[in-house]
């Protein structure tokens, strides 16, 4: 243990730097141990606290980086964690490198008073003192956040009445790996989703929150809800659903998205009379409605940290009130449609491993022809021992769909 009387003057040296760090709940010392005096090695100690936010944030971060060089690590598992928190064992010790400073971990106990409390020393080259405090520290929060956020287990919410319930787990398998959708419109959607994760600084910049919103479109069946699902998983959030006829009675707009939401994609479905009919609303007043609430969402301001992606969800865009699409309210449109040559081959490949040089002609004047839509071609698929009986049920819908269109 260093000796009390030199910790104390040079805790007070460095208060300065360690308010740099956050505001609250930051507490720890730094040591120059006696014996090395003159030695260019610092050693920071961070003692365990309750709720010591750098505390808590070393012990994720080192959590995850751990796994690959530690012999002894510790497990735990909370209720609302999907995955088991790793941590380092006592005396493991971590080697990180960041930039171009090396730094040493080492979890060590100090004997308080009464209690016996965990600290994590980290120990580095004098000289990168102010990098460490100003750079080194606030990014290992930064990715503690990070790892929280993913650790945590994802929910549906959906609005009943004005509260938000029915929490369920989100395990919707659907990815962008495995949704079938037109190749460069898939990628269109990512990019700019990637975009959105990146631009934190800018739209702090902006001084606009953080929120994007995306309207989805396209007959019952061709994706929407996959595509929505691949989102969050994508984004790693939260999943709340709404009827725009929910908010007829006036409901705080406000109240319910600023304070229940966080990092999620707020789905609105049932904005066309083509959707599921669950309200007597007109068209003229579902559209004044949307244009109302997409109104008060483009003007909220987020609190830090929380970031929102909005879905309109609608089977018929020309239903919309052209208002509606003018830029501004609406970032992205995004058009799911019945199944095209591409997304057929990208199916079978997907379920039978086969891949064609050439799609057969039959197929090809089968799209062209019937309308079938990625949940039908799913349903069959499923139910098809192989792609020559698959090719035999498309026949099938073929000769039968191709009559119906006969008969009208
Ligand atoms: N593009 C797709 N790629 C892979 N599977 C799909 C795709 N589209 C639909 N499916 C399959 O069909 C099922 C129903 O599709 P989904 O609910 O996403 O369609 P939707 O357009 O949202 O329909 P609705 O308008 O009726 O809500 C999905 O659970 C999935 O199994």
């Amino acid at each position: 243990m260093p000796n009390p009387r030199i910790v104390v003057p040079i805790i007070a040296s460095f208060a300065a730097s360690a308010i740099l760090i956050s505001k609250r709940n930051i507490f720890f010392k730094i040591f120059c141990n006696l014996s090395h005096h003159f030695s260019s090695q610092l050693t920071l100690v961070i003692e365990e606290f309750y709720y010591h936010e750098l505390f808590l944030a070393v012990n994720t971060y080192l959590g995850k980086k751990s796994t690959a060089s530690a012999r002894r690590l510790t497990a735990i598992k909370k209720e609302i964690e999907k995955n088991i928190a790793i941590g380092i064992d006592r005396n493991e010790e971590i080697f990180d490198v960041f930039e171009d400073i090396q730094v040493r971990w080492k979890l060590t106990s100090i004997e308080d008073t009464e209690v016996r409390l965990k600290c994590y020393n980290l120990t580095f080259d004098k000289k990168h003192k102010d990098r460490v405090l100003n750079s080194y520290l606030p990014y290992i929060m930064q990715q503690a956040k990070t790892i929280e956020e993913q650790n945590k287990k994802r929910k549906i919410h959906m609005l009943l009445g004005s509260t938000w319930q029915s929490s369920i787990e989100l395990n919707h398998p659907m990815t962008f790996d495995t949704i079938i959708m037109d190749t460069e419109l898939k990628q269109a959607v990512m990019d700019d989703l990637k975009t959105f994760m990146d631009a934190k600084e800018y739209y702090k910049r902006i001084g606009k929150a953080k929120k994007r919103a995306y309207l989805i479109y396209g007959p019952p069946g061709t994706g929407k809800s996959s595509l929505i699902a691949a989102m969050a998983n994508y984004l790693n959030y939260n999943i709340h659903e709404v009827y725009l006829s929910d908010f007829r009675r006036g409901e705080d707009i406000r109240n319910l998205l600023l304070h229940y939401i966080t990092r999620s994609v707020l789905v609105i479905k049932g904005v066309d009379s083509k959707t599921e009919a669950t309200d007597n609303l007109t068209e003229v007043e579902k559209q004044a409605l949307l244009l109302k609430l997409l109104r008060v969402i483009n003007g909220l301001w987020l609190p830090r940290g929380n970031e929102l992606i909005i879905v309109i969800k609608s089977n018929d865009r020309e239903m919309l009130d052209p208002t509606l699409l003018m830029p501004g309210l609406i970032d992205m449109q995004i058009q799911t449609s019945y199944c095209t040559v591409p997304m057929f081959e990208q199916f079978v490949n997907r379920y039978f491993r086969v891949f064609f040089r050439k799609v057969p002609e039959e197929i090809e004047e089968l799209l062209e022809k019937v309308k079938v839509t990625p949940a039908e071609f799913a349903v069959e698929l499923t139910r098809s021992s192989d792609y020559e009986d698959f090719r035999k049920k498309l026949c099938q819908i073929r000769s039968a769909e191709i009559g119906k269109k006969m008969r009208r």
